[in-house]
């Protein structure tokens, strides 16, 4: 049976976590440049892993210039099999208050200053995203969210913006209002997209630390506000990842929802017509059909 491999992307707030065996930090290269900092690999509960700080440590990338590309790369490359992304986020929910978790299910994706595929002129692959989101890892996210004593809202729709400025006022309402979306965050955007491309699991879990501009009694979002929210929202994200491992065990079935399969029927590219330098790239993400 295949190796449980548990890939943590961390975000705001997340640049490390503890507790691993054998923890040491590791530099990846990848044919999309450079993931945003070094890996830290080690071993939970006989399960490995591998966490990756988003922003890099000491918050160096915006979310415009996340490696997202390389990221993901990186981490599929060291046989991660299950991503679970952590992110900062702000509310368009009452009743998802700062300090809550949501497991995201779907995505609003308004960025636009991102490279969003591995595959192109070449080699042109067609994914589905319908469903971003892997229910399997989704429900052991929820669990250890629950054992570690967190407020966890299961299912939510995430507004990825460019940033890195907030929303408008206009923006926040039309967001929740109009276009129903219930967080928001600058960065799960391409993220999942090129998670799936990668034939990965993944699994978003945003941490509430604000309402966004819409709420007439918490007024506009404030990074100091934030700031003091983050920080206890990344005690309790590492109080739920380090649940993971128990919960999903070392031994892995395949995907019951097809993620680790995304690829089976989805590149269009004639074999005599594929372009040899990025099919070369694309040893890692898609070498299993290539
Ligand atoms: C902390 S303020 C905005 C910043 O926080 C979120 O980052 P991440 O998703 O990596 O946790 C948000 O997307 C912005 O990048
Ligand atoms: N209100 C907000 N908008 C976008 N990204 C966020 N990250 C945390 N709060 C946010």
């Amino acid at each position: 049976m295949a190796q449980t491999k548990i890939g943590v992307i961390g975000g705001s707030g997340l640049y490390e976590i503890e507790g691993l065996q054998d923890a040491v930090w590791v530099k990846v290269e990848t044919p999309w440049g450079a993931p945003s900092d070094e890996v830290l690999t080690g071993r939970l509960d006989g399960v490995e892993m591998v966490f990756l700080p988003r922003h890099g440590r000491g918050h160096v990338h915006s979310p415009t210039e996340v490696p997202y590309r390389a990221n993901i790369d990186a981490l599929k490359r060291l046989g991660v099999t299950d991503v679970v992304s952590v992110s900062a986020c702000g509310s368009f929910r009452e009743e998802m208050a700062p300090g809550d978790f949501v497991i995201v299910d779907q995505f609003i994706d308004r960025t636009f200053a991102r490279e969003k595929s591995f595959f192109g002129t070449g080699c042109v692959a067609h994914v589905s995203v319908a469903h971003p989101t892997c229910p399997r890892l989704g429900d052991a996210c929820e669990t250890a969210a629950r054992e570690a004593g967190i407020n966890v809202h299961r299912g939510g729709t995430y507004l990825a913006m460019e940033g890195p400025q907030f929303s408008t006022l206009a923006e926040s309402r039309m967001y929740r209002e109009a276009w129903g979306a219930d967080v928001i965050g600058m960065t799960n955007m391409p993220e999942a997209k090129l998670a799936r491309e990668a034939e990965l699991c993944y699994a978003s879990v945003a941490m509430v630390t604000d309402y966004d501009s819409w709420h007439p009694h918490h007024g506009e979002v404030d990074i100091s506000d934030i700031i003091a929210i983050l920080m206890g929202n990344a005690d309790k994200g590492r109080a739920m990842v380090s649940r993971l491992p128990a919960l999903l065990g070392a031994d892995r079935a395949p995907c019951p929802h097809g993620c680790d399969r995304a690829l089976d029927h989805a590149i269009l590219t004639a074999p005599e017509r594929r372009d040899p330098d990025l099919v070369a790239k694309l040893d890692a993400v898609a070498g299993r059909v290539l």
